[in-house]
């Protein structure tokens, strides 16, 4: 369970005045006045304070709890966000909720998203993309959810976690770095101690800003009303697509389904449209008549947003660091702002295991930001580049976009760019995500490799180890926990072949995964299994 609100000692504030600029850098990156050692880290409030408790904070609070570590979340509205922002996920963040055993849970909200789709002004379909590949984490390709219903069970799988403690009403104003730990100030008063804290407070961030951590923008604006809309009972089932893009240059839109019972339209503001105009109700329902009207569904918010695109200069400033919105903002148009921040938690969910357990020093959080940063931006650059397709306003290139995409003669590969680093160099799989493969188990079950083997680093091999690399494997189960497996005729029956084949097509025995799935190298033979090993000993800073 969660536990209640712990009364914290109030203590004088040397300042409540949080990030005002004026008063100069609030956050202090050398240690002053250690006031509790940095060797007793039982003394702290948490192992680490997150600050934010939407789906990102969620998620890193729930990968944090399950793991045993004490975490303090602090979320500076009263309640939870009821509002839909995000409506999609894709395969690997439904891996992520299967590692914290919410899978199910999750599957019976969201939807498997299958198409994306562009139309032209007329409603004409200029091109298709289907979303049904076998996508390597072994799920559906994409999801759609509404984002209060996913928030509601990464919320019930958070209080489960005895060691997790969410707080309401708790604004973060002020935040130290001594040393070995963080001072966070609220703005009652009271303060949080922590070994760490994590910046999840969205696209405004009070930890970023705390922090002096600055932004790069990307140049990527647009005004955008967003509209969300739920049938009412009883109306025949509205026939909208999956996910699409009107490609009219005097309205660009968006439209498609948000989960069973959402839609959501998007119209982008053009010249001349005032914003508080464009948000009445008469004149929402104007722009949404050709497909729905008041008498067959409601309205559930109406609300006109800046698209932008924006990166943090750095993940990671001493002991605090920045996920989701606060270290990147992208324009929706691949749908993959909240999957990227669900990346950031994964990837700091395990560096966190290593970190706190003493098995690898601090600096290996530096690794975040040369993993993760590298990785958003891309997706921040392919969002931008369909948004720039969407947006056009100009009647002769919009109709030559329309044309180019229409006339295209493939499809375009999934778009999943491998992360920053944190990988064995020159290696043809490291840095890409890795297949998970189905089981046979000894009982005559089929399962997913995940839920027999756990969370953390495992070597997946083809052939049976031999006694030098079985001694390397042991040497690093003890460092980390690393798990080895045998899989295919030489060890556990694969059902399909996904994994081997993944192998075999890529000319290798063994692939060493990190536990946020992705590749961290690969070996040719066995013989080349220890120097992996010992490449992954030397990148993780282990201690
Ligand atoms: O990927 C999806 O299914 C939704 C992507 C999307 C595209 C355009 C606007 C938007 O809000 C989401």
């Amino acid at each position: 369970m969660c536990r209640a609100v712990r009364p914290v000692a109030a203590r004088r504030l040397r300042s409540r005045a949080g990030f005002r600029q004026s008063e100069g850098p609030r956050y202090v990156s050398l240690p002053t006045e250690p006031r509790t050692p940095a060797s007793a880290p039982d003394a702290l409030d948490a192992d680490v304070l997150i600050v934010g408790y939407g789906p990102v904070g969620q998620s890193l609070a729930a990968l944090l709890g399950v793991a045993g570590h004490r975490v303090t979340v602090c979320e500076r509205r009263l309640t939870r966000y009821e509002t839909p922002r995000a409506g999609h996920f894709d395969h690997e963040i439904m891996r992520i909720f299967q590692s914290l055993g919410i899978a199910d849970d999750v599957r019976r909200i969201a939807e498997p998203a299958r198409l994306y789709e562009f139309l032209d002004p007329d409603g004409a379909v200029v091109s298709r993309l289907p979303r049904e590949w076998t996508a390597p984490s072994g799920w559906d390709a994409s999801y759609h959810f509404y984002q209060p219903e996913l928030e509601d069970v990464l919320d019930s799988a958070v209080h489960k976690m005895s060691t997790v403690d969410v707080r309401f009403g708790a604004a973060v104003v002020d935040l130290r770095q001594k040393a070995g730990y963080v001072v966070a100030t609220l703005a009652d008063g009271s303060v949080v101690t922590a070994r760490y804290a994590v910046g999840a407070d969205g696209a405004n961030s009070a930890v970023r800003a705390l922090c002096d951590i600055g932004t790069e923008d990307l140049g990527f604006r647009g005004d955008w009303l967003v509209v969300d809309v739920r049938p009412r009972p009883g109306t025949p089932a509205l026939d909208i697509p999956d996910t699409c893009q009107v490609l009219n240059p005097a309205r660009p839109n968006h439209m498609g389904r948000v989960a069973q019972r959402y839609f959501r339209w998007e119209f982008m503001l053009v010249d001349g449209d005032d914003p508080r105009e464009l948000v009445r109700p008469e004149r929402v329902w104007e722009l949404l008549e050709p497909w729905v009207g008041p008498q067959d569904a409601e309205l559930i918010r109406q609300t006109v947003y800046e698209f932008r695109s924006i990166v943090a200069d750095t993940f990671r400033r001493g002991s605090v660091l920045l996920a989701g919105d606060a270290a990147h903002v992208m324009p929706p148009f691949l749908g993959q702002g909240m999957s990227s921040g669900i990346r950031d938690a994964a990837t700091l969910g395990w560096m966190f295991d290593l970190v706190l357990a003493g098995a690898a020093g601090p600096e290996l959080l530096d690794l975040y930001t040369a993993s993760r940063r590298p990785h958003v931006l891309d997706y921040i650059e392919e969002s931008v580049r369909i948004g720039t397709v969407v947006c056009e306003t100009d009647p002769v290139r919009a109709a030559q976009r329309r044309e180019d995409l229409r006339s295209a003669t493939e499809l375009p590969a999934p778009f999943e760019p491998p992360i920053g680093a944190g990988f064995h160099d020159g290696d043809p799989l490291a840095g890409h995500l890795a297949v998970q493969p189905l089981l046979r188990t000894n009982d005559g079950k089929t399962e997913r490799s995940d839920d027999v083997l756990g969370r953390g680093f495992t070597l997946f091999s083809l052939l049976d180890l031999d006694p030098v690399t079985r001694a390397a494997v042991a040497d690093l189960e003890q460092a980390i926990g690393l798990r080895s497996i045998v899989v295919g005729e030489a060890g556990v029956p694969e059902e399909g072949a996904a994994l081997s084949d993944w192998l075999k097509e890529a000319g290798v025995v063994a692939v060493l995964v990190r536990p946020d799935f992705y590749v961290f190298g690969t070996a040719q033979g066995l013989s080349a299994i220890p120097g992996l090993l010992g490449s992954l000993r030397a990148s993780l800073s282990l201690v």
